[in-house]
């Protein structure tokens, strides 16, 4: 049986990239540091993928096992050897943690085999697996890197299945019917079920970062200030769904400019994807589609990037404006991230704050419009 090794047994790793792999017949090998969950794997070697949806419909995930790999390294070493796919789902901001494990999984296959090897970082970034790559290659020798050339391909992809927080005490995910997982590749590969492969990944990744992130976020952040709980009940709220479906206009008359879109059918697809955010199957927390607003208010990310293309562009960024704005005010206190730039903002005050975060000049326009939205967001919740 082929193997593919994917790090992160989290809700993207189970509920979307590791069942795809495992109905594409390949036994799939989970790396993760939850213990809890690496044992259960083994444990039952399979688990159920269950869609949010009035119909039950349930799959059966098979041929899965797991390696701790802050406990078994040399595990992940061997089983790096072994696989025809390399896969990550664990969070921006984890990828450089993980590579130099998977530097030295490449150094020994180096030594020990030709097959190719295909590595796919799955994370909400632009250019995520050039970035893996980079980390990697700062692990890696001379005579290693040489030898990769023709053996193993890094690939930069988008991902788009939404997969809220599970029952920690099963490995079983609740997932939406709906994915699509794009990859930027002319090489002519194995197949995997699902897997839709593109030359250009740009209009892709932009279009689905800045569609289905960008109107997740201006959800769950407006969401959080008025109280709500879940995804689903904070769009019960028109006014909410009128904020959502005009800042996504503004990234929508970007992507139509940048990428030739046709503009009816970009307008569809904005509605396509708030109906998507109404499944109340999904139960999807505020919190977790808000988490981590630090990374969310990076220069290539979700908010950022968009506005200062259509400021360049001559466009209209206000709503993108009142969507940073409501991100700055994000101060749960679980949210390790949402903690930290609460303190900065103290410290610092906001302007100064943007520009640490999101590479903003303190005196832009675009700077001033949010100063301006975050003080109205915050009478208003007062
Ligand atoms: N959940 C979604 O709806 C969704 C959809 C599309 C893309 N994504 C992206 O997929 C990625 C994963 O998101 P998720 O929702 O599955 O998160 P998650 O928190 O459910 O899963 C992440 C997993 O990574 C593991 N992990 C953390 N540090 C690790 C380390 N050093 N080594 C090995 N494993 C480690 C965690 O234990 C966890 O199991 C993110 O980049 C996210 O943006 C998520
Ligand atoms: O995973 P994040 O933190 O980058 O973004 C939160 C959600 O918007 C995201 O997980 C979506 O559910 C997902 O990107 C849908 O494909």
């Amino acid at each position: 049986m082929k193997q593919t090794v994917h790090f992160g047994a989290g809700n993207i790793g189970r509920g979307f990239i590791g069942a795809l792999f495992s109905e594409s017949h390949y036994h799939v090998t989970f790396v993760d540091v939850a213990t809890q969950v690496i044992d259960k794997l083994n444990e039952q070697q399979s688990y159920q993928v269950k869609l949010a949806q009035s119909k039950d419909e349930t799959i059966t995930i098979q041929n899965v096992s797991g390696i701790n790999n802050m406990t078994h390294e040399k595990d992940v070493i061997q089983a790096i050897q072994q696989a025809t796919y390399l896969t990550t789902a664990i969070g921006p901001n984890i990828l450089p943690r993980i590579a130099p494990l998977i530097a030295q999984g490449l150094t020994e296959r180096m030594l020990a085999t030709d097959e190719k090897l295909y590595i796919i970082a799955c994370e909400n970034q632009i250019a995520a697996t050039d970035i893996l790559k980079q980390h990697i290659f700062e692990h890696l020798d001379d005579t290693t890197k040489t030898a990769l050339e023709g053996k193993v391909y890094f690939f930069n992809s988008a991902v788009d299945r939404i997969v809220p927080i599970q029952n920690q005490n099963s490995l079983d995910v609740l997932v939406e019917p709906y994915f699509e997982w794009v990859v930027e590749t002319t090489e002519n590969i194995p197949p995997v079920t699902g897997m839709k492969m593109v030359a250009d990944l740009a209009p892709f990744i932009e279009r689905k970062l800045f569609t289905v992130n960008t109107g997740h976020a201006v959800i769950a952040y407006l969401g959080y200030l008025a109280g709500k709980k879940t995804i689903d009940e904070t769009l019960a709220d028109e006014h909410i769904v009128a904020e959502v479906r005009e800042t996504l206009k503004e990234t929508g008359a970007y992507l139509v400019k940048e990428y030739g879109l046709d503009e009816k059918e970009h307008l569809a697809y904005i509605d396509k994807n708030i109906e998507r955010f109404k499944n109340a199957y999904l139960d999807d927390g505020v919190t977790r589609v808000g988490r981590a607003p630090i990374r969310k208010l990076g220069p290539e990310d979700r908010l950022i990037r968009p506005a200062t293309q259509a400021q360049k562009a001559g466009l209209s960024y206000k709503h993108l404006a009142n969507a940073v704005a409501a991100t700055l005010l994000f101060d749960y206190p679980e949210d390790e991230e949402a903690m930290e730039m609460q303190a900065m903002i103290r410290e610092k005050g906001l302007a100064a704050t943007l520009n640490a975060l999101s590479g903003l000049d303190e005196k832009s326009e675009f700077t001033k419009e949010v100063v301006l939205r975050y003080k109205a967001l915050q009478n208003k919740r007062k």
